[in-house]
């Protein structure tokens, strides 16, 4: 599977309302190739009802849905996952859902934590934040030029998360991203047209 491109996230709060579906429709239909479904609630049946209908719609779109933290929704849907350092084994998810999934580790800025999920099976390697990031800000800040380092020293595709923007994109593409996973600028937005278009600008920075 060709990991690049972009890799785009929900996020439950600013998607409230109904918008889930229609604006991750559109953010597939923009050139989305991965989507991520983030839902960091405990709702275990509205999980299973809206990632199943994101699974639904990354098939009809020829995209990969990726589950967020939870080995158990992923493996019951066939789909991806990823895992944050606190989020179980990435060796255990690899075991669990086979050679032919995608599974993605956060790294945040230690090239270490890239070494070790790679030993463990992850199918790409997530750094971040790189820039202020609307979502999450508190998350460990990276800079560009451990891009560098990541791209001499792994094979596997490398995603940048934090922070992107169609104007910060470029910059993180040009130093060895293969994908940029973007929540705020592409999803808060006032109309599923106009994460259509984002998404759109967004996939044209890959060609
Ligand atoms: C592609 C991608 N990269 C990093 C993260 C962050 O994962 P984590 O550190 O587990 O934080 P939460 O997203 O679970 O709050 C991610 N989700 N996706
Ligand atoms: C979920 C997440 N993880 C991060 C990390 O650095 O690991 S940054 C982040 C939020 C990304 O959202 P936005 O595009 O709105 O900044
Ligand atoms: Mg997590």
């Amino acid at each position: 599977m060709n990991l690049r491109g972009l890799y785009a996230i929900t996020d439950t709060p600013l998607l409230a309302g109904g918008k889930l579906l229609p604006y991750a429709e559109a953010a597939l239909v923009g050139g989305a190739r991965l989507l991520q479904y983030r839902d960091k609630s405990g709702d275990t049946a509205r999980r299973f009802d809206e990632a199943q209908a994101l699974a639904e719609l990354c098939q009809h779109h020829g995209a990969t849905l990726i589950i967020n933290d939870d080995l158990e929704l992923a493996a019951r849907l066939g789909v991806g996952l990823h895992l944050g350092q606190t989020d179980g084994s990435l060796a255990a998810a690899r075991a669990r859902l086979g050679a032919d999934i995608v599974i993605g580790g956060t790294c945040h800025a230690q090239l270490e934590l890239a070494e070790r999920a790679v030993s463990e099976g992850a199918s790409y390697i997530a750094f971040g934040r790189f820039f202020n990031s609307n979502t999450k800000p508190g998350a460990p800040a990276a800079t560009v030029e451990l891009l560098d380092e990541a791209r001499a020293r792994f094979a596997q595709p490398i995603v940048a998360i934090g922070g992107v923007t169609l104007d910060t994109a470029p910059g993180l593409i040009a130093r060895g991203a293969s994908m940029v996973a973007v929540i705020h600028a592409l999803f808060a937005a006032d109309s599923a047209t106009e994460v259509e278009d984002r998404a759109r600008a967004f996939a044209a920075l890959f060609d």
